[in-house]
This record gives C-alpha cells, sequence and structure tokens, in this order.
C-alpha cells in the first residue's frame, strides 16, 4: 500500500474533502459474454473490459457464475470469525513472525478504523480453524473465484493484442501467490476520525472485493476525482494491481482508493483477494509496451521482493508501487 503511515493521517485531509466524492457509473462487464460463442457479444463484451481496463483500471464483474448464496456465505462466515472469536484467541494472528500465513489486527486511530485478518489462500490455503463454517465457507468462494480469475487473465491477454495465456504465464499465475484480506469497519465504538482505511494502491495482478453492506469504499479516478463506489448485490469489484501497471508499462494502472467509516452505527464486511504472481516471478514491463526507444516508466522486480520492498511481510500484500515507478528525469 502507498502511504500507509499509521500514526500521522495526512494533513490536506479534511471533513469536506473526504465527504465530497461524485456519484459516478462504474463500469460493468458480464463475465460470460467475455467467452460467448456469439462473435458480435463476445467482441463487445472485450472491448467493454478494453475501454473500462485502459481507462478506469477498475469494473464491476456481473454473470460470473459465482452463486449468489457462495458469496453469501463467505461474508457470513467472516462477520462470524470476527465477532465469534475471542480477542485473546485471535490475538495468536498478531504481527510478529515474518513466515506467518495469517495475520490479524484491529485499528482504531485518526489514519485507519478497521479489524483485519489476512490469510494466506494460495498456492496453499490457510485459516483460523474456528468458526468451522468460516474456514469451508471463504474456501468454496477462493476456489470459485479462481476460476474466474484464470479467465479475467485470458480475455484481459486477448485485448492486450496477446495469446490467451500471456497474462498466465508472465505471472505464473497457476502458483500465483492470493492473500485474502477481510475487514470489519468500524472495529468498535470507539473509531476516531472518518477514514476507514487510507489511501493506497494494491499490488499483484488484480483485486477482487466483495461486501455487505454498500457503501465506503472511494476510488481516486485516473482523471483524479474521487467518486463513490457502489457494487451491485452479488457483483465483484475488480480492481488492477501495481503488477499489471508494471507488466503493461503503464498502459493498464492500479489507482488509489481509501474507505471511509462515516456512521459508526453501520457496519460493513468486506472481502478483498489480492491476487498475484508467483513469488519468484520477476515481473517488469515487457518490449511491447515500450515506445520505439524502448524506455520503460518500471524497474523490474520478483514479486517477492516488491512486497517485502518497504520493509514489510509478504503476507501484508503492502504496495511499493512508488519504488517501481521510475520517475522522468
Ligand atoms: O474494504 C474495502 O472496501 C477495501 C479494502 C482495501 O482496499 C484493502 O483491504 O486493500
Ligand atoms: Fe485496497
Amino acid at each position: 500500500m502507498v502511504q500507509t503511515n499509521y500514526s500521522t493521517p495526512p494533513t490536506d485531509w479534511s471533513q469536506e474533502t473526504l465527504i465530497a466524492a461524485a456519484d459516478e457509473e462504474i463500469p460493468t462487464i458480464d463475465y460470460f459474454s467475455l467467452f460467448s460463442d456469439d462473435p458480435d457479444r463476445r467482441s463487445t463484451a472485450l472491448d467493454c473490459l478494453s475501454t473500462a481496463c485502459e481507462h478506469y483500471g477498475f469494473f464491476n464483474l456481473v454473470n460470473h457464475g459465482i452463486p449468489d448464496g457462495v458469496i453469501g456465505g463467505a461474508l457470513r462466515g467472516i462477520a462470524d470469525f470476527f465477532e465469534q472469536t475471542t480477542v485473546e484467541e485471535k490475538s495468536k494472528y498478531k504481527k510478529g513472525d515474518p513466515r506467518a500465513r495469517i495475520l490479524w489486527d484491529v485499528r482504531c486511530h485518526a489514519g485507519e478504523n478497521r479489524e483485519h485478518l489476512k490469510l494466506l489462500a494460495r498456492p496453499t490455503f490457510h485459516c483460523p480453524p474456528n468458526p468451522p463454517s468460516f474456514r469451508e465457507a471463504l474456501r468454496e468462494y477462493e476456489r470459485r473465484f479462481h476460476e474466474v480469475k484464470m479467465g479475467l487473465a485470458r480475455a484481459m491477454s486477448l485485448i492486450l493484442g496477446h495469446e490467451e495465456s500471456y497474462i498466465e504465464k508472465a505471472f505464473d499465475l497457476e502458483s500465483g501467490l492470493d492473500v485474502a484480506a477481510m475487514n470489519r469497519y468500524p472495529p468498535n465504538f470507539q473509531s476516531k476520525g472518518t477514514l476507514g482505511l487510507a489511501e493506497h494502491t494494491d499490488p499483484g495482478f488484480i483485486i477482487s472485493l466483495i461486501q455487505d453492506t454498500d457503501g465506503g469504499l472511494q476510488i481516486l479516478t485516473h482523471q483524479g476525482q474521487w467518486i463513490d463506489v457502489h457494487i451491485p448485490p452479488n457483483a465483484i469489484l475488480i480492481q488492477l494491481g501495481d503488477q499489471l501497471e508494471v507488466l503493461t508499462n503503464g498502459k493498464y494502472k492500479s489507482h488509489i482508493h481509501r474507505v471511509l467509516v462515516g456512521d459508526y452505527r453501520t457496519r460493513r464486511i468486506s472481502l478483498g483477494i489480492l491476487h498475484g504472481p508467483f513469488v519468484e516471478q520477476f515481473v517488469a514491463p515487457t518490449s511491447e509496451f515500450m515506445d520505439d526507444a524502448g524506455s520503460t516508466a518500471y524497474r523490474g522486480m520478483t514479486y517477492s521482493d516488491a512486497l517485502q520492498a518497504n520493509g514489510r511481510y509478504e503476507i501484508e500484500v503492502q504496495s511499493c508501487i512508488e519504488q517501481l515507478r521510475i520517475l522522468p528525469l
């Protein structure tokens, strides 16, 4: 994540700037149409995907084939974990061991108000054992979305002008590092300020996001405007990650987003999965996306090094896009 300074909130965030967000349309992509046998339908869907990736960097995915019950079950399981597990039990997962595969914390200050749980979902699935319904429900959703992710990688490879397996190979996606990041906002009734989560971008190929309550997430568009993100029930928000920005030399960009807590009486649960390349995969802009002089706007790094470039652990999945960007002289 960029600019996540937990002790000092950014100074220019007045109440007004936090609330002034435009109500803009979020592009919607129909997943099944991307693979339709009807060539017109398919080509229209791929065109829409191309516009969404290049001009927005995020979109709502519908008709993805994951049953409503699987999405609802995962969100209920997460709520059960946050509500039924004792603080003593959760505290076993506090940051300490760099090789930890599960991380839990609660933050309550002017720059961040949330309880969160992160766990390694792929290549191996790790999860607290209780409540038992949580593990199974999360695993089922994660398994289903893995297929959707591989499909999106194929469709995006095509709109980038490559063979279907281009992104899968460039990121070694079948061995990719997927981290599930679950949030509860606000964490309690002592929240301070209006920020649930400070502005940041996320690393990886894409980030998929589901929620149980609409409202709170805001995205800074490439045109520099904060917009409120509305995710229709059972749609999945897809955000492009930093490593896709690096691979495409900035043709597809990740974007800054943040979460507001606003009303302390409304609870919101979200599940973002950060779908990353294989940790040892070296990710650098490929020649097709360079200009005639062969110049690149990003430096290459393995995914593991990029995740640790800010001194963080892999499981924290923090962005280091600032270190990856080569600033023009
Ligand atoms: O809760 C949300 O809506 C977004 C969470 C997020 O951006 C993250 O965990 O990286
Ligand atoms: Fe994020």
